[in-house]
């Protein structure tokens, strides 16, 4: 960009390297950039090819965005060459969030640069980083302008994290379930298992556990919240996560590339999150050859994949059931044993011919919860996964296995009605007859569920559509970034 020419606000994005939390915040970036704002979309070299979907669209359409590469120095414990979560075992996680620290000092030089620099964007005059990368606060403190945390797991992850940090170790010692927080009127139930598993970092002494209890405390601190949710499903803790922090709070999702909403654009989001590693031609046909609302998507996100077991028994449910299914395999990531991660039993892929589809890595997972004959989704609950089945108004049969993937699940099944329990727990083998049952429950259509489903899509696409909540809270964020 010629110097001195008209600058817009700048904003600095901070992805945290996985693609639960990437891909969300890439999807913002590209709304924000739509309201009249510049951003530099900071991640490291292995992660730069995640970006090349968005900085495309950026140039077609004439957006002020743009990406900054800063290497991350090797860090002990780590494969070499590994940034980002899908390339580790998850117990390498915290390391690779602590290894990401590193990045500090590169961010104030860059940062040092555009000040001086008549040139380009002009420095940020604020932060956006996910709430994994809480110290990033110290460093936009440092440079005088305001972090906002990006939570791309929804409004009631966000409180539970933000109400636990800001009241931990104190909460380990109730053994009672009901929380009482001084800013809300009423206690607030939260399973034992959320508060422990917190609890447990708590106790760890180790430089890890201590940084990322000190990283996750900033978040309190910061300045405001951006949540990839919408007031329809998540309200009322919008409000808590507010009360308890008094800080601003936005919702802006569900964050899609528009042309989700769009038929004749719906191609192009092939490429969403990376290159899919099915012929797209090949899996359309195959899904337009199919009865309305008659098929079965199973995809556990970009993270879990099932042992060897668990995949001979979800085979042997679908083997004994009638419906048609698209099934999607992921490797286990480096440091996993490959030989015991999703083989499929000898001959079940020739026995399923015409009536499922196998698709091994990466599936164009938006694409195909928007075709028609899509009728229902195994998934893993993680939030993305959640936000898009209900936005496209497919039910859910629930498996959640990690994190806040449960408090997700009995939100579809107890509160929203939208899905229909199935199996819980990473390791936990399914049982063929369980799923014989929520197979027929859903597209049998004995439940509400489907029903429930379409009524919540429309909620979905009102709130990000001119006028609505999510699209409102948009233009609330930007004319506060702009004054
Ligand atoms: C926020 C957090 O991120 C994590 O993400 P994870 O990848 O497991 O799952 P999703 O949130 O569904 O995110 C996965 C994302 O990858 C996309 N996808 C996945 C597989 C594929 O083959 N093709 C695709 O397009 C999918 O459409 C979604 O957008 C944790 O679960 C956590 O529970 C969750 O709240």
């Amino acid at each position: 960009m010629a110097a001195n020419i008209e600058r817009r606000p700048h904003v600095l994005v901070f992805p945290f390297p996985a693609q639960g939390h990437m891909i969300p915040l890439l999807d913002l970036t590209h709304t924000l950039a739509c309201h009249g704002l510049s951003l530099t979309v900071l991640t490291t070299p292995q992660n730069q090819s995640l970006l090349d979907p968005l900085l495309h669209k950026a140039s077609t359409e004439g957006l002020s965005i743009q990406a900054l590469i800063i290497p991350l120095p090797p860090t002990e414990g780590l494969p070499p060459g590994c940034e980002n979560l899908a390339q580790i075992p998850l117990h390498l996680f915290f390391l690779l969030m602590h290894s990401f620290k590193e990045l500090a000092h590169p961010i104030e030089h860059w940062f040092q640069q555009q000040k001086n620099s008549d040139y380009g964007f002009g420095p940020p005059v604020c932060m956006i980083s996910d709430f994994f990368l809480g110290w990033t606060y110290d460093t936009a403190t440092k440079l005088g302008i305001p972090r906002i945390v990006f939570h791309p797991c929804g409004a009631f992850d966000a409180f539970l994290h933000y109400s636990l940090w800001k009241y931990m170790p104190g909460l380990m010692e109730s053994d009672d379930d009901k929380v009482h927080f001084p800013e809300l009127p009423h206690p607030v139930s939260f399973a034992k298992h959320q508060i422990s598993s917190l609890g447990q970092l708590y106790k760890r002494s180790d430089p890890v556990s201590e940084f990322i209890r000190y990283s996750m405390n900033l978040n309190v601190k910061s300045w405001g919240n951006l949540i990839n949710t919408f007031n329809d499903l998540e309200a009322v803790y919008m409000d808590h996560l507010h009360r308890v922090s008094g800080r601003p709070v936005w919702s802006v999702g569900p964050l899609f590339p528009p042309a989700v909403f769009d038929p004749k654009q719906r191609r192009t989001m092939i490429e969403r999150g990376k290159p899919t590693t099915i012929n797209e031609s090949v899996f359309l046909q195959w899904l337009d050859s199919r009865g309305e609302k008659s098929v079965i998507y199973i995809c556990f996100g970009s993270q879990a994949c099932l042992s060897n077991k668990q995949v001979e028994e979800m085979a042997a449910g679908l083997e004994a059931t009638e419906e048609s299914f698209i099934w999607v395999i992921r490797d286990p990531p480096s440091g996993m044993p490959a030989d015991e991660y999703g083989v499929l039993p000898q001959g079940f892929e020739d026995r399923m011919e015409g009536r499922g589809l196998i698709i091994r890595g990466w599936a164009p997972q938006l694409l195909i919860l928007s075709h028609p004959s899509v009728g229902g989704f195994l998934s893993h609950c993680g939030w993305n996964s959640t936000l898009e089945s209900i936005t496209l108004g497919v039910p859910l049969i629930t498996w959640p296995m990690a994190a806040d993937q449960y408090y997700n699940a009995r939100l579809l099944v107890e509160y929203l009605k939208v899905g229909v329990r199935f199996c819980e727990g990473a390791t936990t083998v399914p049982d063929r007859d369980d799923w014989r049952i929520a197979v027929k429950r859903l597209l049998a259509r004995e439940g509400e569920e489907m029903k429930r489903a379409e009524e919540l899509s429309k909620a979905a696409r009102i709130a990000v559509q001119e006028g609505g909540t999510s699209y409102r809270n948009i233009e609330a964020f930007v004319s506060e970034i702009k004054k």
